[in-house]
Formats: C-alpha cells, sequence, structure tokens
C-alpha cells in the first residue's frame, strides 16, 4: 500500500477514525444487542432503487432534472402519523409541481423523512432554569423532556420501526393515485390559506387539467384505465419517484443497515462483483460537522454504493473540498456526490466562487444543490431560532447568478419545511417573512420544530412560485437571476 493509497474499507472501518458527535451510551452491550437485531431485520429500501437515484442524479448533473430535497430538520416519532405524513408528501408533490410547470425539467424528490432522526448539535448541553442537561439529539438518541436525555440504545431500534411505518405509507400513496397528475387538489390545497397563493396553485391545476384533456384528445395519453381503486394502472401520470435521505449521522445504525449485493452489470451470463449498500435510505449526507477528511462519517460514506451529500459550509477550504471528492468518489462516477452549499446570504459570495472553481478544476462531476436555511439561522428577540424568509431567498437568488456567473449551473434546492397544520388548519410559525408576513411576534403562536425553523406551508408555495417563475422566465431567454427575483419579490411579497 503506498502512501495515497486508502486503506481498505469495510461496514465499520469507520470506527478506527475520530467520531465527530459521538453518543456516548451508558451500557455499549446493551447497544451492541440492539444493533445485532437491526442488523437482522429487513432492508427499508433496495439496492435496485439507489442505483435508480445514482442514475436520476447523473440526469440532474445534465441539467436534465432539478433535485428537491426537502422535508423536516428533526423528524419525530409522533409525527409517524397518517395525517402528518400526507401531509409532508402532499407538499413534495404541490412543490415540485409548481417547479415542473414553470421549469419544464422534471423534478427528482428526495425527502428528508422515514428516517431524519439524528441531530448534530452546537453544543453537547443546554442550560433549562439552572440545570444543565445534555442536549436533545433526535428521537433515535434522546427524549426532547428533559428529565430523558440519556441517550437510549431502545431509540435505535424504534427509529427503525418508524422508518419502516412512515415508508409503508409513503410507499401505498405513491402507489394508489395519491401521487397522480389527476389530483393535485388532494396534495395540499384545502390548508393553504391565502387566497393568493391558492389561485396561483389553482391556475396551474386548471392548466394541467387542459393540458391532459387535450393530450388525451389526441391519443397521447389514454385515461382508459380508470382510477387505481376501479382496477386502473398507475399510468405515466401515477408513476412517481419518491426517495428517502436522512444525515448520516448515527454510524452504528448505518453499519447494521449495511448490506452486500451484487452490483448491477448488463451481462446476465457474466457473475457480478459486490457492493455494499446503506439499506436504511436511498441518500446519505454527511452534516457540515461531521465532514472531517479524515474522519469517521467520510469514512464510511466512501465506501458505500448510494449517492451521498456533502454538506459545504463556510469553514471549508478549497483544497479539502477536492480532497473529498477523491476519498469519496476516486472514479469521478456520475450520480455519486451531491454538494449541498449552505453559507449564509452574507457570506456565500466569499466562499462559493472558489469551490466551483476548485471542484471544475478537479473534474469531479458533482450536483451542486443549494440549502438557504442552514447558514441564515437568527436568534428572535423572544430567543426562538428562526429564519427569514427575504434571506433564505437572499442566498437562493445568489447561489444561481454565481453559478451561472462561474459557468456551473444550480441542479436544485434543499429546504427545510413542513405542510403540517393544527386542528384548526394553522400552518406552523417557524420562520419570519414570506408572503403571509409573518411576525416576531406571531413565532410563539405555533413554534412545533424539534431543532430548527422550517418554512411553513404558505412560505414553502412562495418559494416554489419563486423559483418556478425565475425558470419561466429563464427558459423563455429573459437574462439575469438577479434581476428576476428581484422583481417577482416586488410581486410576491406585497
Ligand atoms: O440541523 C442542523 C443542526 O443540527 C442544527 O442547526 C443545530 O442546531 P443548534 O445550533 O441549536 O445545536
Ligand atoms: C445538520 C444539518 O445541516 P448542516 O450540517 O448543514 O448544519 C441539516 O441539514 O439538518
Ligand atoms: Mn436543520
Amino acid at each position: 500500500m503506498t502512501a495515497s493509497t486508502p486503506s481498505q474499507w469495510t461496514p465499520s472501518s469507520w470506527a478506527s477514525k475520530p467520531v465527530a458527535q459521538r453518543v456516548e451510551y451508558p451500557d455499549q452491550q446493551h447497544l451492541n444487542s440492539v444493533l445485532a437485531k437491526i442488523n437482522t431485520l429487513p432492508p427499508l429500501v433496495t439496492p435496485a432503487e439507489i442505483e435508480r437515484l445514482r442514475h436520476q442524479l447523473a440526469a440532474v448533473q445534465r441539467n436534465e432534472a432539478f433535485l428537491l430535497h426537502a422535508g423536516d430538520c428533526a423528524e419525530s416519532f409522533d409525527a409517524c402519523t397518517q395525517e402528518r405524513i400526507a401531509a409532508k408528501i402532499g407538499l413534495i408533490l404541490s412543490f415540485s409541481l409548481i417547479l415542473v410547470w414553470g421549469a419544464r425539467i422534471p423534478v427528482l424528490r428526495v425527502g428528508r423523512i422515514a428516517g431524519q432522526y439524528a441531530k448534530p448539535r452546537s453544543s453537547q448541553t443546554e442550560k433549562i432554569g439552572d440545570r444543565l442537561v445534555l442536549n436533545f439529539r433526535g428521537d433515535n438518541v434522546n427524549g426532547l423532556d428533559p428529565n430523558d436525555r440519556t441517550p437510549d440504545p431502545e431509540r435505535l431500534l424504534s427509529a427503525y420501526f418508524h422508518s419502516a411505518a412512515t415508508l409503508n405509507y409513503i410507499r401505498s400513496l405513491m402507489t394508489s393515485g395519491f401521487a397522480s397528475l389527476h389530483h393535485p387538489r388532494d396534495w395540499s390545497l384545502s390548508h393553504v390559506r391565502s387566497s393568493t397563493l391558492r389561485r396561483k396553485f389553482e391556475s396551474i391545476v386548471d392548466g394541467l387539467a387542459d393540458a391532459l384533456d387535450f393530450s388525451r384528445a389526441i391519443g397521447t395519453e389514454s385515461g382508459k384505465e380508470g382510477p387505481y381503486e376501479r382496477g386502473g394502472g398507475p399510468g405515466v401520470l401515477g408513476q412517481v419517484d419518491f426517495f428517502t435521505s436522512h444525515e448520516a449521522l448515527m454510524l452504528d445504525y448505518e453499519q447494521a443497515m449495511t448490506r452486500k449485493a451484487p452490483l448491477p452489470g448488463d451481462d446476465a451470463s457474466k457473475p457480478r462483483a459486490d457492493g455494499f449498500y446503506n439499506t436504511s435510505a436511498h441518500f446519505l449526507w454527511v452534516g457540515d460537522r461531521t465532514r472531517q477528511l479524515d474522519g469517521a462519517h467520510i469514512e464510511y460514506v466512501r465506501g458505500i454504493r448510494n449517492p451521498i451529500g456533502i454538506k459545504v459550509g463556510p469553514s471549508l477550504a478549497s483544497e479539502e473540498l477536492t480532497k473529498l471528492l477523491e476519498a469519496v468518489n476516486p472514479d469521478k462516477e456520475p450520480g455519486r456526490v451531491t454538494l449541498i452549499t449552505r453559507y449564509g446570504a452574507a457570506k456565500i459570495r466569499d466562499h462559493l466562487p472558489g469551490h466551483i472553481q476548485a471542484v471544475t478544476q478537479s473534474g469531479h462531476p458533482v450536483t451542486w444543490v443549494s440549502d438557504p436555511m442552514h447558514g441564515n439561522t437568527v436568534t428572535s428577540a423572544s430567543g426562538l431560532k428562526t429564519r427569514n424568509f427575504g434571506t433564505i431567498i437572499s442566498e437562493l437568488v445568489s447561489c444561481i447568478s454565481i453559478h451561472s456567473e462561474c459557468g456551473s449551473r444550480l441542479g436544485g434546492v434543499s429546504l427545510e419545511f413542513t405542510g403540517e397544520f393544527n386542528e384548526e388548519g394553522f400552518s406552523v410559525t417557524e420562520c419570519l417573512g414570506g408572503s403571509m408576513e409573518l411576525s416576531e411576534d406571531q413565532l410563539e403562536l405555533r413554534y412545533h420544530s424539534f431543532c430548527d425553523p422550517r418554512l411553513n406551508l404558505e412560505q414553502s408555495l412562495d418559494v416554489a412560485f419563486l423559483v418556478s417563475n425565475y425558470f419561466k422566465e429563464e427558459r423563455r431567454g429573459n437574462a439575469k437571476a438577479h434581476d428576476i427575483f428581484k422583481s417577482l419579490l416586488g410581486s410576491e411579497q406585497k
């Protein structure tokens, strides 16, 4: 082995490296027995689905599709209910329909769902009253209740079953007509309170219905089969891919869900080599706090076949970025790596151009995605973590502009959002602004996030319309991102 050859990878080789954000369990034997059980449970996703996502991400890299990566910051076990899951999926479908309508390119949907439980934190502990307790690290680690902060391995098992139940319901929704373009009104519309937003969504749905009628009339869409419940097949319009993702943070769990399987091959008569697949989700990402080149998280993801994301923040030097790409994708395979940038609106200009230049020079194929949420968190006067709609849009606009100035292209967005609403039909109040002009004194009304503030239903649709309108203008040959967004913002944010 030469100095530059990486050492042998195994599903457990990460354990010999420093583990940032490590969770200390009081009872190691208990942890081991839970992990042994998880290792016997069936995969949540299959290698074929994982390969399919790689393939589709390669299309994003060729600018043939746009990636929507979205969902909760911290998913919770209590949110594993019919209504909450349907609301999340409904928002993702609505958002992507709005994008497809404007951009006229397919949207690849990857939810932060069915496993997005663990959280890295800025601080190990927090002060509650005059008590110093361990910080909440996500439902698969410890409880939000300050008296339940000791990490409990049983929560990993519970995470598996909550992921399984969530994914099972998502798969049912996807195959039984909920996602069909024939029914976009079922997705979220009845809970959108703003009449302007409702009208704008209605106008897309009407346009779509017209287009479908037209294609039925000219015979390109048969529509003869009828709805799923009366024996119809999904048809082209009901065939919707949906992929799951979470942060690869709890490496013991990820290792236990890693399985060996034959790699894809075109020639059925030839034996196929094996690869390792993380079967807990289709897409896994490494966070900004755990992406150290010599750390455990990068060591783990470098050996799995799943497409992976790496969060890229202001503290990442360009040379380290290229070394990371070498480590996780030495063969420069398309569709393998997504870079999720999250600098903050005020810092993006200082860092993104250098990162784009370094990646271009390295010849590494990547999908560039903007996460305009994580670099823009502020604390409100009342002490709540929040984010400003205008700042979020500002980072997104700068990101699109910088990519085009550097001869690159933004391939997708990564958002923390939720379509959930309470019994009276009101959505959450965690981020400021948007067309509903949510103000600081409203934040406490329905602040439900377990970790970071999410865009609510209306604010998410605001983003969808802005991005969609931008791509529509661009498609029509109307120039600059900044100017288009500025004029759109003027009309969206009265
Ligand atoms: O989602 C990202 C991080 O886990 C989160 O921003 C950390 O939040 P904290 O700074 O409150 O620990
Ligand atoms: C932890 C996250 O983000 P980052 O690593 O970019 O802070 C996240 O996306 O939830
Ligand atoms: Mn977050």
